[in-house]
Parts: structure tokens; C-alpha cells; sequence
């Protein structure tokens, strides 16, 4: 199990990002956090993967913490940000991040590279890429390791529709065998369509978590964006902007 306990950031600027923030995921389990531009998503998964460091909080992966060998070998990342080292072709690149861990699966890999229709492209420089293609080369390297949990920031902004099928697919089939996703999205229809729970974020705070059907009730709503939109203290702008849009 992935545990985020009471994580909070505060920036040098002051500026807190995340405050006392909680989450668990099990195996078997798909959870989306969702949360308006700078609520703080991007700030709790670069914590949760040590490239930044909280102000406070804890989080372990059973058991082991997130500073930890064994955490890091058996968690997988999918960023939303296409940093790749552009001089190297697919394949090297896929090459390098093989040899940073234990448990790469070789015929996973040859498996998705068919998926994702990257064979040939995967000799040339990662520079000649499109942006889909730099994130089908981002989703081959995550999904060819033998990880627990994948962390997934964005993962369906570039693809083209058969991508993105294939993607869900391959994120359904993941969590099946026991594996567990994190992903952050501000794309609602997936996220309602897949995950088993959801937490909206507002101003750092996470102002709900639950399954989406429980959500919905709790709130009165008819579908995740009502409810996101009420959480999230949106639903004033919003009534403004109707009138903003009307009067256009
Ligand atoms: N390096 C930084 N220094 C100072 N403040 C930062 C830094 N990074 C993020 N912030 C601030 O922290 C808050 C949360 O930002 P964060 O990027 O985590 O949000 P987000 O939910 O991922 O946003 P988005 O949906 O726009 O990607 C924002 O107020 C942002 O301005």
C-alpha cells in the first residue's frame, strides 16, 4: 500500500502548497487526484518521489519509506513534463532507464513498444519526436518495469485517440494484477470513468475523497465536474463567467 500521511509543503517564498495532506491507495486500486491549477498536485507527487522535499509528512510504500532503495525500485513515473535527454534514440533511452532498475521486463517492453507502434521510431533521436511520441516513450519505460505503483501525471495529454485507448487498457489491466495507479488529471471523464476514488484538492487542502458514486451523492451532483466545481469553491467564479460568456 502507497501512504501519504499528513504531507505538507511550504515553498521559500512562503507559500504553502500542500498542507496535511493524507492518502492511501491499496493494490487493485486506481485513485485520481484532481484539483484546480496550483491546488497542489504536482507539489504531492514530486514529494511523494523525493525530487522535492516536504516541510513535513511521511510516505511509505509497505512500509518502506519514500527515501528508501526498495521504495524507489518499485515505484514507476509517468510526468507530465517531456524531459527527456533528446540527443539519445528511444531505445537508448529505454536502455538507460533499464539499467537504473532491477526489475525490467524485456518482453513487457517488446510488448509495448508493438502497443504503442513506436518500433521504428525508437532508433531515431529522441529530438526528431513529436509530443506524442516523447510520451509513448515516457509510458514504455514506466510500464516495462516489474513496479507496484505508477504515478501518472497527465498521462493522456499529446496522445492520439488509439494511444489513448491503449493507454487505459494497459492502466485497467495494470491495477487488475494487483498493481496500484496515482493519477492526476484535470481530465474528469476519465478519471470518473476509471478510478475507484478521487481526492479534490482546493488551495493545497484536500476538500474531498471518496468513489465517485458517493461523491456524486454526498454533493447533490449529476456528474464529477459539479462536484469538482462545488469543492473546489469554483462555483462562484463559474456563476460569473456564465454571465461573462452570456453577455459576449
Ligand atoms: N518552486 C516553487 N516555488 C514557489 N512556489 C511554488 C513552486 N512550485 C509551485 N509553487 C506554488 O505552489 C502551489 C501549488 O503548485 P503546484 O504546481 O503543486 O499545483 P498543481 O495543482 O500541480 O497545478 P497545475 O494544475 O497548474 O499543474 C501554487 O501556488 C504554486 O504557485
Amino acid at each position: 500500500m502507497l501512504a501519504i500521511h499528513q504531507l505538507s509543503k511550504r515553498y521559500k517564498n512562503n507559500i504553502w502548497a500542500v498542507q496535511d495532506f493524507d492518502l492511501s491507495i491499496r493494490a487493485n486500486e486506481l485513485v485520481a487526484i484532481a484539483g484546480p491549477n496550483g491546488s497542489g498536485k504536482t507539489s504531492i507527487i514530486n514529494c511523494l518521489l523525493s525530487i522535492i522535499d516536504p516541510t513535513s509528512g511521511e510516505v511509505h510504500l509497505d512500509g518502506h519509506p519514500n527515501d528508501s532503495h526498495e521504495f524507489k525500485q518499485r515505484i514507476a513515473y509517468v510526468p507530465d513534463e517531456l524531459i527527456l535527454p533528446e540527443a539519445l534514440t528511444g531505445s537508448e533511452y529505454l536502455d538507460f532507464v533499464t539499467s537504473m532498475y532491477e526489475h525490467a521486463n524485456a518482453e513487457k517492453r517488446k510488448n509495448l513498444i508493438e502497443l504503442f507502434d513506436m518500433k521504428a521510431a525508437l532508433n531515431e533521436p529522441i529530438e526528431t519526436y513529436s509530443h506524442g511520441m516523447k510520451k509513448k516513450t515516457q509510458l514504455i519505460a514506466a510500464f516495462m518495469l516489474k513496479s507496484s505503483v505508477v504515478i501518472m501525471d497527465e498521462p493522456f495529454r499529446g496522445l492520439d485517440v488509439e494511444a489513448i485507448i491503449m493507454t487505459k487498457k494497459l492502466m485497467s489491466k495494470y491495477v487488475e494484477k494487483d498493481g496500484s495507479i496515482l493519477l492526476s488529471t484535470h481530465d474528469l471523464m476519465a478519471a470518473e470513468n476509471m478510478c475507484d476514488r478521487i481526492a479534490i484538492l482546493s488551495k493545497g487542502k484536500k476538500v474531498a475523497e471518496g468513489t465517485v458514486a458517493d461523491l456524486k451523492k454526498e454533493h447533490g451532483c449529476a456528474n464529477l465536474e459539479e462536484v469538482f466545481m462545488k469543492v473546489s469553491m469554483l462555483s462562484d467564479r463559474s456563476a460569473r463567467f456564465e454571465k461573462i460568456i452570456e453577455n459576449f
